[in-house]
């Protein structure tokens, strides 16, 4: 009989799901007044009148979606007249997809039909909310993936609206918003911005001490006694700080353990840990690179192969685009359409270089090399001939 490969009963994990990125801890620390606030202006929605719109801004992993779940697991708990949906608006980018998840969240189907218009999906929406005397509440996961093109927009108006041509139709949006360029007057058209005037909760960023204490939790909960040292913790709590990001240090955490179960170890050792942490941040940057269009990452790959070419100094928008539209057809607006979705994947920075803010230097947040690395793989070589 050949040597078996997998020993599942050989693990430093006292419980893995507790690291899973769609746990909700039974604690939320940190979050108090923040959880209050958010109960607070979606407590209407349980008497049956629309609750209050909310924003969630703070930095990526400081608990804004954590704190939308509890509340929507808390309202399942309660009651059958109130319908969440949550939508990870990194996955899910265009209006039909949005109202399709909301139309699969009602109905347990999927859409009979793809594409627009939205209509034929918003009056069904509707019709099954007054129907079952529901009121919906809808979260719009960072919301800052929808910051380009008007997207935001084109899913709040059908959304915000639908009672005007649905009377007794009730809805609330919350969004969540981690990138602090995200300035909701510049992004969102008047008529929009009036009907939906959020409230703001704001999420600081945690301090070390509380990333540690956050982490350490973790630990004793999901894994065997003594397999992570303080000195550990305290690498790990100080690669976190680098992006401010729990989410960070947890997958850290997680890609650590299963990498000294690898060797065989029944510690974590340093060298683990650098070895997780590389690989985590090439995950992170890989997971935003795929959900890119493939014109997206066209430009992306050709903005990684100037910041690679020492001549050509700092990129300016307009010479970027003069250059970028000799190897391709693209239109001026499609190409700023294109370069902000990837400023809002915060995959390249865009810093203004003149008063009218209509120059911008544009500078790549990653290694170029290993960008390209990822786009050629997606898009089958293409990128090479630039
Ligand atoms: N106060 C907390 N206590 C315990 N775990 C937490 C806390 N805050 C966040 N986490 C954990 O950190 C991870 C990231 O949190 P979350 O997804 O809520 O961040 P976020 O602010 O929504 O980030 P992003 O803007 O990138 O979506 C999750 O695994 C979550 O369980």
């Amino acid at each position: 009989m050949p040597q078996k490969l997998l020993l599942a009963s050989q693990t430093l994990f006292k419980d893995p799901e507790i690291f899973e990125s769609d746990y909700i801890p039974n604690t939320i620390n940190y979050r108090d007044m923040q959880l209050r606030q958010l109960a607070g202006t979606i407590l209407p929605a349980l008497r049956g009148v629309c609750p209050i719109n909310t924003i969630l801004r703070g930095p990526p992993g400081a608990g804004k979606t954590t704190s939308v779940l509890r509340i929507f697991t808390e309202i399942e708990e309660t009651t059958r007249k109130v319908v969440t949906v949550l939508i990870n608006c990194q996955n899910v980018q265009t209006e039909f997809r949005i109202f399709a998840k909301i139309f699969e969240e009602l109905f347990r189907q999927q859409p009979p039909f793809s594409g627009i218009p939205i209509q034929r999906l918003t009056d069904p929406i509707a019709k099954e909310l007054i129907r079952r005397k529901a009121v919906l509440i809808v979260c719009l996961d960072d919301a800052n993936y929808l910051g380009h093109n008007h997207q935001l927009d084109k899913v709040l108006r059908p959304l915000l609206r639908m009672h005007e041509s649905n009377p007794g139709v009730r809805i609330g949006v919350i969004t969540t918003i981690s990138t602090l360029d995200f300035h909701r007057p510049a992004i969102l058209d008047p008529a929009v911005e009036s009907i939906y005037q959020p409230e703001e909760i704001i999420f600081p960023p945690y301090v070390e001490e509380e990333i540690q204490r956050i982490l350490h939790g973790r630990i004793t909960a999901g894994l065997c006694k003594g397999v992570v040292t303080p000195d550990i913790l305290n690498l790990i709590t100080t690669l976190t700080m680098e992006s401010g990001d729990l989410r960070i240090g947890i997958n850290l955490l997680k890609r650590s353990v299963i990498h000294a179960e690898r060797i065989g170890q029944t510690k974590v050792q340093e060298e683990d840990v650098r070895h997780a942490f590389r690989s985590t941040q090439e995950a992170h940057v890989s997971h935003l690179v795929d959900s890119l269009t493939t014109d997206n990452r066209r430009l992306l790959s050709y903005i990684a192969k100037m910041s690679q070419e020492d001549a050509t100094g700092p990129i300016i928008s307009g010479n970027l685009y003069d250059s970028y539209k000799k190897n391709t057809t693209i239109c001026y607006t499609a190409f700023y359409n294109h370069l902000n979705k990837l400023a809002s994947f915060r995959l390249i920075d865009l810093t203004q270089r003149n008063t009218k803010g209509n120059t911008r230097e544009v500078v790549l947040r990653c290694d170029p090399a290993e960008i390209m690395e990822m786009c050629r793989t997606e898009i089958g070589g293409e990128i090479l001939s630039f």
